[in-house]
């Protein structure tokens, strides 16, 4: 029988790309320049061009209190990428807040970060920003200028105040501060988009930039096309006062690799599974134990998947797809020794982790037990049939 598929769809770690490149960058400006930048273009104009726009649209006279949600100052070079936004459904839909503040920014051991304010429960959302600046694919030094001339005053003020640890490299103030806190937001493209070449863009944001960087990190982020905004939600329980981290790097990847994709924010992590040599080793491992034979009766499902629950909580490792896949293995394998209690403590936990990593609830009720499924052959049954589906 192949191994039981898995709510979740296989490789969905967050894959969060490369930033810019590492070392000195090329800030030259292309030849005729001017000719070719447009500010605010409509969606008919040419692609190709370098656009500087204001999303959602603004119009004269209206200040932050007029719409509290902000404005994004976005840099395109495709009005493919302008077009692509407006037209997504909903657009532009107010940003989803958490019932009350749950964060704060103040000194942590890496400068500043960001801290919960009171106990944060798996799946939460912990904060979306009050406004996006600055998405954008590329970006040239004089375009970085000229967006961040046009924020809001007390949006500039807030992004001078974002670190910069490209110093040294020619980058200089604006671009150094995209590069050190510009978060990746490609998740949300739609694929045909992809296709004609929107393939995303970056964020500066506010606060949410002020997130430090683990590689077990206890929030992730989802960024949400129809309100131009990102929501970072926890990816286990938080306690109030804990410092919250996301990671920088595709933390599926051993540590040699995790370290190369972090030096360009000019540290070594030293994280829990940094520090520890054999971690490479029991990534391996928890990969190669998160699909089970259901077959083999000398397996229990339960305690095998509890086995790498813990190892894993432990580590804080639940940003990769693997827990979810133990999760869920542990709530199928519960539903099939009739466990009821069990089953729903993890199918609730499944769907918590689930909305952490993916931003919104999904209701996976796949596997209720119910007449006629209660056994480990009912459940073969059940799972093939579903293979011809
Ligand atoms: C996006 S900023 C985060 C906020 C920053 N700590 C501040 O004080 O504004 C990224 C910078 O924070 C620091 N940083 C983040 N995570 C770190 C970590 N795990 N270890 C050491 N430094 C870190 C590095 O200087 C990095 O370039």
């Amino acid at each position: 029988m192949p191994n039981i598929p898995n709510s979740l769809p296989l490789g969905t770690s967050k894959q969060i790309p490369a930033k810019f490149p590492i070392g000195k960058v090329d800030t030259s400006l292309p030849e005729n320049y001017d000719a070719f930048r447009v500010l605010d273009p409509d969606t008919n104009s040419p692609d190709g061009q370098i656009y500087l726009t204001t999303l959602p649209p603004r119009y004269v006279g209206q200040t932050l209190a007029n719409n509290p949600d902000g404005w994004a100052e976005c840099l395109f070079y495709l009005t493919q990428q302008k077009r692509g936004i407006i037209s997504t459904p909903g657009f532009p839909s107010l940003i989803a807040r958490p019932p009350r503040v749950r964060h704060r920014i103040g000194p942590s051991r890496f400068g500043n970060g960001m801290f919960a304010t009171r106990d944060i429960k798996m799946g939460e959302l912990v904060i979306s920003p009050i406004h996006t600046p600055q998405p954008h694919r590329r970006s040239l030094k004089e375009d970085s200028e000229d967006f961040v001339g046009r924020l809001e005053p007390q949006n500039r003020e807030a992004f001078f105040k974002l670190h910069n640890s490209h110093t040294e490299d020619g980058s200089g103030p604006i671009f150094g501060r995209i590069r050190t806190n510009g978060i990746a937001i490609l998740d949300d493209v739609p694929e045909e988009q992809k296709a004609a070449g929107d393939l995303g863009c970056t964020g500066v944001f506010n606060e949410i930039s002020y997130l430090n960087h683990s590689c077990t990190p206890n929030v992730t982020y989802k960024f949400f096309r129809k309100s131009l905004s990102l929501a970072v939600r926890a990816l286990r329980d938080i306690k109030k006062d804990e410092e919250l981290f996301m990671s920088y790097c595709i933390i599926n990847e051993p540590t040699a690799q995790r370290q190369k994709q972090l030096k360009s924010y000019g540290f070594q992590c030293t994280c829990l599974v940094c520090s520890d040599p054999t971690s490479d080793d029991l990534l391996v491992r928890i990969r190669a134990n998160s699909s089970i034979n259901w077959d083999d009766s000398s397996l229990d499902p339960v305690a095998h998947a509890e086995t790498w629950i813990a190892e894993m909580e432990a580590l804080g490792w639940q940003e990769l797809s693997e827990y979810g896949l133990y999760l869920s293995i542990a709530k199928t394998g519960a539903m099939a020794a009739n466990d009821s209690a069990k089953h729903r403590w993890y199918q609730d936990r499944h769907e918590a982790w689930m909305e952490g990593m993916y931003g919104e609830r999904v209701k996976i009720r796949l596997f209720a037990p119910g007449p006629g499924l209660t056994t480990a052959d009912d459940m073969k049954a059940f799972m093939e049939s579903l293979q011809h589906k």
